[in-house]
């Protein structure tokens, strides 16, 4: 992935990182998009909070940057509940998890994000805290050691994921709420960039905005790291202000191609069409050819080039399709010459 254009949050600079939490929506009202999942959010939510009880257990899904971590802040503020942070790898031993647990105020949230990295210890103990909020601890060692059970304060799981795939059976069946982030289309992203220029006290046009929107791969965290970009080239090569010309010579400057593709994706194309003719060809070999995990092609890399129509996938593997050649500048066999 192209590393400046879409960094992994822990890869964030400081600067970035406080940038990225000014731009975050704090409530329901300024998250845009996914109509559908908010939609049915806010109606647990609000039920939830008539019964004064814990929102049920919630698992959000999806390829990273598109709000992930964002929905589980708001989720809290919504709730009017704390909100305490964690992740798959940190936590290492049922101990860790314990300390956490046994802090939480009734209704409040724990945010465990790479949720399908936990060790398989950890997972197990965790079934017990969702299910009927009880854990057992290990008082004393040696010989005098005993477990106790502990009664739990009510509390709610955010579990964030890129990888569904590789969460357990038992582990995805606690989660009474499971939501599914999609990719943004361009409109939903002008909208996003409109917020986040105002916010950051950039003058942009809606034009501009589009130009952005359409080359973000669908996807928020890169449409607001493209924004943050043009914004300099503007101060610099321009009068500060982002139209569709310096939108346009910022992103030609950044290597953001038309459609918005990184690296990655261009590799697995090219790829798919170089070594393989265009497909079909298994995913296996692609991953092995282009150097990148199995599953991660599958989950993060593939819905978006599917989506935009630059890949199929058949039941003999996946198929580089013409609008693939016309992006790479290649002639497909037997499909129709670009005129251009
Ligand atoms: N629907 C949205 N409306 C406005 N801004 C958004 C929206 N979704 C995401 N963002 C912006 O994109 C940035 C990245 O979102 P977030 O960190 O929630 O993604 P994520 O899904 O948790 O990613 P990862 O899988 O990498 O952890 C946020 O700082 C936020 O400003
Ligand atoms: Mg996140």
């Amino acid at each position: 992935m192209n590393e400046h254009l879409d960094p992994a949050p822990d890869r964030l600079s400081p600067i970035e990182r406080d940038i990225e939490k000014v731009l975050r929506p704090q409530a329901f009202e300024d998250f845009t998009g996914q109509h559908k999942i908010l939609a049915n959010l806010k109606v647990f939510v609000q039920a939830a909070r008539q019964r004064g009880e814990a929102l049920d257990h919630v698992l959000l899904h999806g390829p990273p940057g598109l709000g992930k971590t964002t929905l589980s802040h708001i989720i809290a503020n919504e709730m009017n509940v704390g909100i305490k942070i964690t992740s798959g790898p940190v936590l290492d031993k049922p101990g860790d998890l314990a300390g956490l647990l046994t802090n939480l105020e009734t209704g409040d949230i724990l945010f465990i994000d790479e949720i399908h990295r936990l060790s398989p210890l950890v997972e197990e103990y965790l079934y017990s805290a969702m299910e009927d909020f009880k854990i057992d601890i290990m008082l004393e060692s040696g010989p005098n050691a005993r477990s106790v059970q502990i009664t739990l304060n009510p509390f709610t799981l955010v579990g964030a994921t890129t990888r569904s795939g590789l969460l357990t059976a038992p582990l995805r069946a606690r989660f009474g709420i499971n939501a599914r982030l999609e990719y943004y289309d361009a409109k939903l992203l002008t909208t996003i960039l409109l917020r986040s220029a105002s916010i950051l006290r950039t003058e942009i046009s809606d034009e501009g905005a589009y130009e952005i929107a359409r080359r973000s791969r669908g996807t928020p965290r890169i449409a607001n790291a493209l924004l943050r970009r043009t914004r300099d080239f503007a101060q610099i090569k321009g009068n500060g202000n982002i139209d569709t010309d310096i939108a346009r010579y910022a992103l030609n400057a950044l290597n953001v191609d038309e459609h918005g593709l990184d690296e990655m994706d261009n590799k697995i194309l090219t790829t798919i069409i170089d070594k393989f003719k265009g497909g079909p060809v298994g995913l296996k070999t692609i991953a092995t050819a282009v150097g990148e995990d199995e599953g991660t092609i599958e989950e993060v890399y593939e819905p978006f080039l599917i989506q935009e129509g630059f890949l199929m996938r058949t039941s003999r593997g996946r198929e580089a399709t013409e609008n693939a050649y016309r992006h790479l500048g290649r002639i497909k066999p037997g499909g129709t010459p670009s005129l251009f």
